[in-house]
């Protein structure tokens, strides 16, 4: 293992992903996820076991590739198709995975498949880790996790895409993305599946650190949902999904509405139907790396520039920062409008942070400052076009649309700027008949307005990428 890791160190990390990020610039076809992982699944030895009932609607995804259940690209090319095979089977409801190796849940992945490996290969690897978190993360089933011995790294990702971990009591058993302790960095994806779970500064902790929790440890940061004793992790899992299938379309909306976020996140800039989430992820996630490759400061306006600052930390603060900064279309930071001296970074970061989350409505040309130069660089780049149009006239209105918008009758938000046949669900972004939020689960008049008032409103906040159609990109 630890000759494993020291070759990939020597090897380098940051020169596979520079690799990966050529092999991505010329391009991937598009093909069906299930098509691609049918064609590579070359494996005979099943390293995954499910068992289906029928009567209860649960099915229970057993890992079993010894010694460590280790994330190989066969191991995630037989689990996806099983992932796919339960989704399509309208009678299975809920999912339990869980491992028939003692004292392991999963190794995360595995090692061997980041060294020494063609760019092809990498690329269809990361590729199908990708998938397994889509999927796993974007899953209509309720799911659970039942894990029954140690679970770092990409074990930890599998088990926080589920909706609920329920760990085996035993303090030698370990959970957690410690990917940093190995010389190498968590995805950004990986890290929003984390924050989702333990909240943001646990999980900075945790990234920064590379931390590796004992499973009470776990169950202090929230990591994990419940500790059982070790030969009762499977039942309970079992009890609990009875609970959670018992809730009216649990798997539905407020599932959904949860994790549109952080995978719409992921779609960030993808504007056509030939780019695939996984497709995105990956440029996504290689624009993030590279960006803070020491040397390579692009980020010098962060105040990045000095030794001190470790790859780690700033990995993780420049991922948030790019998430959050980031105008699919735009030349990222740059559309701060930082542009003088006079300007600190952090005065930058600071307002323009605030001014996305205050002012975006979607629709609007909110952030027009994306595109300000000179010295239209003022409070009037918040779209105010006249002097009179002063900032606390715009953030009172912006405040008194979010109230308005949920006054049952008053949908129309004439307030925006609609007129006209727009006056409806349009104003999220959605600009054809086939935007239907599809994947709110909503498609017909059956939903009535106040219904409609609320899950908008959550989407326009939780969706809204200033600008861009966000809605309209996404597919899953
Ligand atoms: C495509 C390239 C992209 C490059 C991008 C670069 C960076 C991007 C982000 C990378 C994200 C990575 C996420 C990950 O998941 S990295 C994997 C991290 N995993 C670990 O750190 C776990 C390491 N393993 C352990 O801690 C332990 O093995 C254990 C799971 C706690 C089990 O302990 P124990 O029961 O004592 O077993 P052993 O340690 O003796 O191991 C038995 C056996 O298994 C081999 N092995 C263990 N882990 C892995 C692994 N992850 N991959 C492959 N092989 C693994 C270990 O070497 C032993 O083999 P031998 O018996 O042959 O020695």
């Amino acid at each position: 293992m630890a000759n494993v890791l020291r070759n990939s160190a020597k090897f380098g990390f940051s020169g596979v992903l520079s690799q990966l990020s050529i092999h991505s610039r010329h391009g991937r076809e598009c093909v069906s996820p299930c098509f691609s992982l049918q064609q590579r699944n070359n494996s005979t030895s099943p390293k995954i076991k499910v068992d289906l009932d029928s009567s209860t609607g649960v099915a229970v995804l057993r890992m079993q590739s010894p010694p460590v259940n280790s994330l190989s690209l066969d191991f995630l090319t037989e689990f996806c198709i099983n992932l796919e095979k339960l989704e399509m089977d309208r009678s299975c409801r809920g999912l339990i995975i869980t491992s028939t190796l003692s004292k392991v849940f999963s190794a995360g992945l595995d090692i061997m498949e980041m060294y020494g490996k063609s760019p092809e290969r990498c690329g269809e690897f990361w590729k199908a880790v990708q998938e397994m978190w889509l999927k796993l993360y974007g899953s209509n089933m309720a799911t659970i996790a039942a894990i029954n011995g140690s679970s770092p790294a990409g074990g930890c990702l599998m088990s926080i895409g589920c909706d609920y971990r329920i760990m085996a009591d035993n303090p030698r058993y370990s959970i957690g993305l410690n990917e940093t302790q190995l010389g190498i960095v968590a995805p950004f994806w990986f890290k929003d599946t984390l924050v989702n779970t333990v909240g943001n500064r646990a999980a900075e902790l945790s990234l920064e650190l590379g931390l590796l929790y004992s499973a009470p440890d776990a169950l202090k940061i929230g990591l994990v949902d419940q500790l059982v004793p070790e030969d009762q992790v499977l039942s309970t899992a079992q009890d609990t999904m009875s609970k959670w299938l018992a809730v009216p379309g649990q798997n539905t909306l407020s599932h959904w509405l949860y994790r549109v976020r952080t995978l719409s996140l992921s779609h960030t800039g993808c504007t056509g139907s030939e780019h695939s989430p996984s497709h995105w992820l990956y440029r996504v996630r290689t624009l993030s790396l590279t960006l803070a490759v020491p040397g390579q400061n692009t980020l010098s306006h962060t105040g990045c520039t000095r030794s001190e600052h470790s790859p780690s930390h700033w990995l993780y603060r420049v991922r948030t920062l790019s998430l959050t900064l980031a105008v699919p279309g735009q030349n990222t930071l740059s559309h701060t409008g930082c542009t003088g001296s006079e300007y600190s970074p952090s005065h930058w970061l600071y307002r323009v942070r605030i001014l996305s989350l205050t002012l975006a409505v979607p629709g609007q040309n909110t952030l027009p400052h994306t595109g300000c130069t000179g010295s239209e660089h003022s409070l009037s780049h918040t779209g105010c076009t006249g002097s009179e149009h002063s900032l606390s006239h715009w953030l009172y209105r912006v405040r008194i649309l979010s109230l308005t918008l949920a006054v049952p009758g008053q949908n129309t938000l004439p307030h925006t700027g609609c007129t006209g046949s727009e006056h409806s669900l349009s104003h999220t972004g959605c600009t054809g008949s086939e935007h239907t939020l599809p994947h709110t689960g909503c498609t017909g008049s059956e939903y009535s307005l106040s219904h409609w008032l609320y899950r908008v409103r959550t989407l326009s906040l939780t969706l809204a990428v200033p600008g861009q159609n966000t809605l309209s990109q996404y597919t899953l």
